[in-house]
């Protein structure tokens, strides 16, 4: 039985439904999937740093209000998150990056995963920022390091998209990518078909965790514009830039518009989209589309996501599950964990596994 210590870098509405998920179900991994979890390091912004290389006890972390919680005054806590000192220092096998998002830079989510994956940990992420705009290089540094980079929560939450295109679509040509790939504006769209204002609609979006700390990103299309480039790059081997991607959001669309296309048989949806032009080259953009009620995307309603691969031999292929939610996120980090388990250590008995690699890179 082998067991993963993590780091928890952010503390938010993600990373507290793992928690959640390891302190409910942590047995039932044990007996099904043959590892345990313990967590040994958590940081955030707001609560500040708690380590326990014994293991942290979840429990009362997880009775407090999110937004009550502080680490400063508890044995091993700081009101300081300390991200680099615990991400480099602090032995854990695993660091779970679940900052906020930035899609300009990455950063600092971008560095927390840098510092990881330097210092020999393995990664899982559900930030776009540093998978969309460094996923290349960040592979690489893995690679170099003989870590994981896993990172299937960035596009569509818990629905395994990117493993279903790399481990089930192998032999076939994928020559383009569609679809609703953001939970909350699809779910503000339904919203705005009910006659919800815009306003209120995001406000509901935020209090069910579907929102960007920041809901720009959501109501304007960058986060699916990141998404398009995590998809475009992974499955088309595109190579895209944001400023490749071309992107506008929901925000024009008002309550009336939205009714006004259902009466037309239409529903408004925020496509992502990118295809391989006959130059090889590949066309990217985000838009909002008015698509006829026969459309297969058409009736993804919520926070539901789709995404359609075309192909050579299958023709079109569709996927749809969670776009977002807390606990269907959290869940995209714990099918990271299986995948890193069944990469680097089904065979191993051995516990703890971070000093099963500190031995391997010693020599
Ligand atoms: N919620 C979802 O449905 C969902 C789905 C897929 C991907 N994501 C992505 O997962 C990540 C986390 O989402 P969330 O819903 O938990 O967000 P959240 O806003 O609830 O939590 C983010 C947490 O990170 C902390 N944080 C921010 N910057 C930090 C820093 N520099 N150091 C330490 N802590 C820091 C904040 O204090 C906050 O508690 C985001 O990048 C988001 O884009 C979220
Ligand atoms: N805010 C994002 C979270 C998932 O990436 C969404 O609504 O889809």
């Amino acid at each position: 039985m082998g067991r993963y210590d993590l780091a928890l870098i952010g503390f938010g509405g993600v990373n507290r439904a793992l928690a959640e998920l390891i302190a409910a179900r942590g047995d039932r991994f044990a007996e099904e999937l043959g590892f345990t979890l313990r967590v040994v390091a958590i940081t955030d912004l707001r609560a500040g740093s708690l380590v326990d290389t014994a293991g942290i006890d979840l429990a009362p972390l997880l009775a407090a209000e999110p937004g009550e919680l502080s680490f400063a005054g508890l044995p091993g806590g700081s009101a300081d998150p300390r991200n680099k000192w615990v991400i480099r220092e602090v032995p854990a096998d695993i660091v779970v990056e679940a900052t906020f998002t930035n899609p300009n830079d990455g950063e600092p989510a971008l560095s927390h995963v840098r510092w990881a994956l330097e210092s020999g940990k393995h990664v899982c992420t559900t930030n776009k920022g540093p998978v969309a705009l460094a996923g290349s290089e960040l592979k690489r540094l893995a690679a170099e390091h003989g870590v994981s980079f896993e990172f299937e929560g960035s596009v569509l939450s818990g629905t395994p998209i990117l493993r279903t295109a790399q481990r089930l679509l192998g032999g076939l040509e994928i020559t383009g990518v569609q679809g609703i790939m953001n939970g909350t504006s699809n779910y503000i769209l339904g919203r705005l078909e009910e006659g919800v204002e815009l306003p209120t609609a995001v406000t509901q979006a935020q209090e069910l965790g579907y929102a960007e700390a920041d809901p720009t990103a959501d109501i304007e299309g960058h986060d699916v514009q990141l998404k398009v480039m995590i998809l475009a790059n992974e499955v088309l081997g595109a190579g895209l830039r944001r400023e490749d991607v071309s992107c506008t959001g929901i925000s024009g669309i008002t309550p009336q518009d939205a009714q006004d296309a259902i009466s037309k048989g239409l529903r408004w949806k925020l496509v992502g989209s990118a295809a391989r032009r006959p130059d090889g080259t590949v066309e990217a953009r985000v838009a909002p589309v008015a698509l006829p009620a026969h459309h297969a995307l058409a009736g993804i309603s919520g926070p539901v996501n789709a995404v359609a691969f075309h192909t050579d031999l299958l023709g079109t292929v569709t996927v749809s599950g969670p776009g977002a939610g807390r606990t269907e996120t959290a869940y995209a980090l714990l099918s990271d964990i299986i995948a890193i388990h069944q990469h680097h250590h089904a065979d191993d008995d051995t516990a703890p596994l971070h000093r099963v690699l500190q031995e391997t890179h010693r020599g």
